[in-house]
């Protein structure tokens, strides 16, 4: 990203709570004005201590945080000016929706009337006018949300910093806030960062995602990157559903590895590691890349993107099917193929052959999985 576009930006942030052990160890990240940028990662791996560092209210061990290439170090909460959704709606209980929604304009001393067409304008926008004079215990789970998201938007901050805001509701609920979220953020143009460990909801909401793992970022880009060129084997494991085989590496030229798996077989994979002679690695090849061909089908001669594998069992999921293979090995490998017109079916114990495109197989360095 340019210099120029940076919004926000973390140099060398590093965090420890007790001085012996660091939950973020060394987070660089410029996030551009308007970017919708995701942190993404299993629990504990340091997601919102970097909010928590945002808001000002943890400081941080060492390195700094710029907005518009000035430090906020320095700055209390109150004076960062940023909004904030988190799980807990956290709304006032005493206080009706039109009043909670004043809340953070009377603190910033707006004028009256500006306050009142304010309070319409995001009512309006949350589809919530008719609601403004109940109490939050009158709300269901997802109007209140919606509160808490206006609220947090209604003073027009230019950051908004949200830790898994839709993590109390159900499936069908969370679907429709991410949409109503992402059309605010559409409309408002407000700069967001975002906390959650549901890594569809990252793919969906996000301009970027950055993965952690035990407060290290393993990779920051938009999502299509991530699922489609994951930079390591921890990335292709997280994000998204993934066969993994372990294999030796044969030798490598240029961005192409003829790796050895099995007993006797070899496949091609694509590869941005350096992997040596003899290496371990392992192959990543996703679910939905893959084609099932009866034998009866299959191209004879052993190709370098395919498998032979014995089926052992489907699960039906609605749109899709998992089917699950068995290699010479005992390992399991699984293929989900879209539910429409005939579904393959296929007998107990049958043999197939599990072909894909050598673009779809990435090899990884073993030792970033453990
Ligand atoms: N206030 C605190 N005092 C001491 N340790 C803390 C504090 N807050 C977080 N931690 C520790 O820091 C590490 C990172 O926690 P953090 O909450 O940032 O992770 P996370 O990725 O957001 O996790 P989750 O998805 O479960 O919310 C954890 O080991 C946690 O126990």
């Amino acid at each position: 990203m340019a210099n120029e576009n940076v919004f926000l930006q973390f140099n060398a942030i590093k965090k420890s709570y007790d001085h012996k052990q660091l939950v973020v160890k060394d987070f660089n990240l410029s996030v551009a004005a308007g970017e919708f940028v995701t942190l993404l990662g299993p629990s504990g791996s340091g997601k919102t201590s970097v909010l928590m560092l945002v808001a000002g209210f943890e400081g941080v061990t060492s390195g700094d945080i710029l907005i518009n290439g000035v430090s906020i170090k320095c700055l209390a909460p109150h004076q960062r000016n940023i909004g904030m959704v988190f799980q807990n709606y956290a709304l006032f209980p005493h206080m009706t929706v039109s009043q909670n929604l004043a809340y953070p304009l009377k603190v910033r001393k707006w004028p009256k009337k500006r306050i009142q067409s304010q309070i319409n304008t995001f009512l309006e926008m949350i589809e919530l006018t008719a609601f403004a004079k109940r109490y939050p215990s009158q709300l269901s789970g997802g109007q209140k949300q919606r509160v808490a998201l206006a609220r947090a938007l209604i003073f027009e901050p230019s950051l908004v910093l949200m830790d898994e805001p839709l993590g109390a509701l159900d499936k069908k609920l969370r679907e429709q806030m991410q949409f109503e979220i992402t059309r605010l953020h559409k409309q408002l143009q407000f700069t967001v960062l975002y906390v959650t460990h549901d890594q569809e909801e990252a793919l969906t909401m996000s301009d970027r995602i950055a993965v952690f793992s035990e407060g290290i970022v393993q990779q920051c880009a938009k999502p299509y990157i991530l699922y489609e060129h994951p930079d390591n084997a921890f990335v292709a494991d997280f994000i998204g559903e993934n066969n993994m085989i372990k294999g030796i590496c044969h030798h490598q030229h240029e961005q192409h590895a003829d790796i050895g798996i099995l007993q006797n077989e070899r496949i091609h994979a694509q590869t941005t590691a350096r992997l040596k002679p003899n290496q371990a690695c392992v192959i990543s090849i996703r679910p939905e890349k893959i084609s099932i061909k009866r034998l009866i089908e299959a191209t004879p001669e052993s190709i370098h993107h395919s498998l032979t594998a014995t089926f052992y069992i489907k699960h039906y999921v609605g749109g899709y099917i998992r089917y699950y293979f068995q290699l010479s090995d005992g390992s399991t490998i699984m293929v989900k193929s879209l539910n429409v017109h005939h579904p393959l079916q296929l007998e107990p114990q049958e043999k197939v052959q599990l072909i894909w495109s050598i673009d779809h197989a990435h090899a990884f360095i073993i030792d970033s999985t453990t």
